[in-house]
């Protein structure tokens, strides 16, 4: 449960940490950014999990991300893992969305994969235990979001575990896998062929079978390249509208898929997360 710190900074009165650890999990090193308000020096705060997407690391919302001015006023601690095992030893791929880099939050079944790929038992249970063995979270206030791949990470999270989180929030989410190309390539190398083994892992299939989050905020850019084939998030919406679940869906003229997106609406989802955690 030991964590070595590889950098630590002074932000906004508190401390921006990149932490490494071995994972039982995965059987790699793993690292994660984790950043402490000032509020952390005096006691427990809440926590927010945000996942990544594609390509990403655990540096890609550390430093283009933003969440840091909006956290500390809050009082939240923001954890940001990396989106998969990494290393020598680890299969991969050569194309961007699978493998290294492309975990999809899903504990793969099949060869090459199966021997490192386990993001969803490494995001759900060995890193919570990790952050509150290492840090002072209080983990009776815990939220989730994420980006695109994390987007689809945080929903499908959250949606199995309800009673871990009290709030949920993403950025252009991939709300259902199993219908798009992103999805339709991962799930069948990292958890076989049959569409049947997927549905744990597509948000609107897990609320389509009776999976339930109280309210979700989602936004999306309108000048996303993605928005039409792989994002769909009409498909989230008719779901969360049939199953009765509050989903604020945001249509954002102009904006695209990338961190000038994410970083504009941020301090919005620092603000939703912190409404709902609060003491
Ligand atoms: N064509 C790009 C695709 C990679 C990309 O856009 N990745 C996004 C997430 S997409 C869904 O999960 C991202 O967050 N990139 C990192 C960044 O810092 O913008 C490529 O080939 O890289």
């Amino acid at each position: 449960m030991t964590v070595s710190i590889l950098s630590r900074f002074a932000a906004h009165g508190g401390r921006q940490l990149v932490a490494r650890h071995t994972s039982r999990a995965t059987g790699t090193e793993m690292t994660f950014a984790i950043f402490l308000p000032p509020q952390a020096d005096s006691g427990p705060c809440p926590v927010v999990w945000y996942l990544s997407g594609l390509t990403c690391t655990h540096a890609n919302v550390m430093e283009k991300g933003e969440y840091r001015k909006a956290a500390a006023e809050a009082g939240l601690i923001v954890v940001c893992p990396d989106t998969s095992p990494r290393g020598e030893g680890v299969a991969d791929d050569e194309a961007y969305d699978l493998g290294q880099g492309a975990g999809f939050y899903v504990d793969a079944t099949q060869k090459p994969w199966a021997t490192h790929f386990r993001m969803k038992t490494y995001i759900e249970v060995e890193l919570p235990e990790v952050v509150a063995a290492n840090f002072p979270v209080d983990l009776d206030r815990q939220g989730i979001f994420g980006h695109s791949m994390g987007g689809h990470g945080a929903l499908t999270i959250a949606l199995r575990n309800p009673s871990r989180f009290r709030s949920l929030s993403a950025f252009a989410p991939i709300v259902a896998p199993s219908q798009v190309p992103w999805g339709q390539k991962a799930f069948p190398a990292y958890i076989g062929p049959d569409p049947a083994k997927w549905r744990r892992h597509d948000a609107v299939a897990l609320i389509e079978d009776g999976a339930r989050f109280p309210e979700i905020l989602v936004d999306q850019g309108e000048a996303d390249t993605f928005l039409a084939d792989q994002l769909k998030p009409e498909l989230l919406a008719r779901a969360c509208s049939d199953a009765g679940i509050g989903l604020t869906l945001r249509m954002q003229p102009g904006y695209d898929h990338s961190y000038y997106f994410i970083s504009t609406f941020m301090p919005d989802h620092i603000a939703w997360h912190a409404r709902r955690l609060a003491a």
